[in-house]
């Protein structure tokens, strides 16, 4: 399989788009869905990239964030039971934001290539779980409900310890009692999962953990509706 691997930039610069630092963890990505559908990848970005993000994460007031609710942007709720982080969806509306998603639409590129899934486009937000927060166990997208075709987390937790807490428990596709993996939300570790087949939950964070989640999507439009709804 042959990878473009652009060099590895030594600093981050505003308005540069520093590609996959690695050609392994990608292969090692492609490799993982194919075969079972999930993935976690450390070091996916280079370092100074996931830098300027986890900056970009931690200057953001609370006060200026969402508390997530469930389901999809257009029906908000929120249900203190099930999730209690704190969200801002990411828009190209700073050099560091636009430098995120056109990574992402680089990455889409490369996954269409590579895996065929027509993936359409991608939305994502930070996310910021202070401590005691959780997200109960779930499921991105329910089979044919959704556009959300592969759900992403890249972690920007520095030092994060094990006793921490926060975990990302991923559970078997086919039987969702079984737990396939326990992951700490790591500075520059990437989870990408199939979103309609993989119910996973995090676990009570101690800390305040940063995140940035999204989801790769295809376009539902038909000749009766239109997707995004206008
Ligand atoms: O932060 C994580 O580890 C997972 C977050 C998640 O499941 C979600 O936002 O849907
Ligand atoms: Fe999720």
């Amino acid at each position: 399989m042959s990878i473009k691997v652009l060099p590895a930039k030594s600093l981050y610069v505003e308005n540069s788009i520093p590609a996959f630092s690695r050609e392994e963890p990608f292969a090692n990505l492609l490799m993982d869905l194919q075969t079972k559908g999930w993935s976690i990848q450390d070091d996916f970005f280079s370092t100074d990239f996931t830098q300027a993000l986890m900056d970009e994460a931690e200057s953001i007031q609370n006060a200026v964030m969402l508390q997530a609710g469930i389901g999809r942007k257009k029906d908000h709720q929120i249900v203190l039971d099930a999730r209690r982080d704190y969200i801002q969806w990411i828009d190209p509306d700073k050099p560091i934001r636009t430098d995120f998603l056109k990574m992402m639409a680089e990455f889409r590129v490369a996954l269409n290539r590579h895996l065929f899934l027509g993936l359409f486009d991608y939305e994502a937000h930070f996310a910021r779980y202070e401590e005691g927060a959780f997200y109960e166990k779930h499921i991105d997208a329910f089979k044919g409900e959704s556009n959300r075709i592969l759900s992403t987390v890249l972690y920007l937790n520095e030092d994060w310890q094990n006793s921490d807490g926060g975990e990302l428990i991923v559970y078997d596709e086919h039987d969702p009692a079984i737990e396939v993996g326990r992951f700490f939300p790591k500075k520059g570790r990437l989870a990408v999962f199939l979103s309609e087949c993989f119910y996973h939950e995090v676990m009570v964070a101690k800390r305040t953990r940063h995140s940035i989640a999204g989801w790769f999507r295809v376009n539902n439009t038909t000749g009766s509706a239109l997707d995004p709804e206008q």
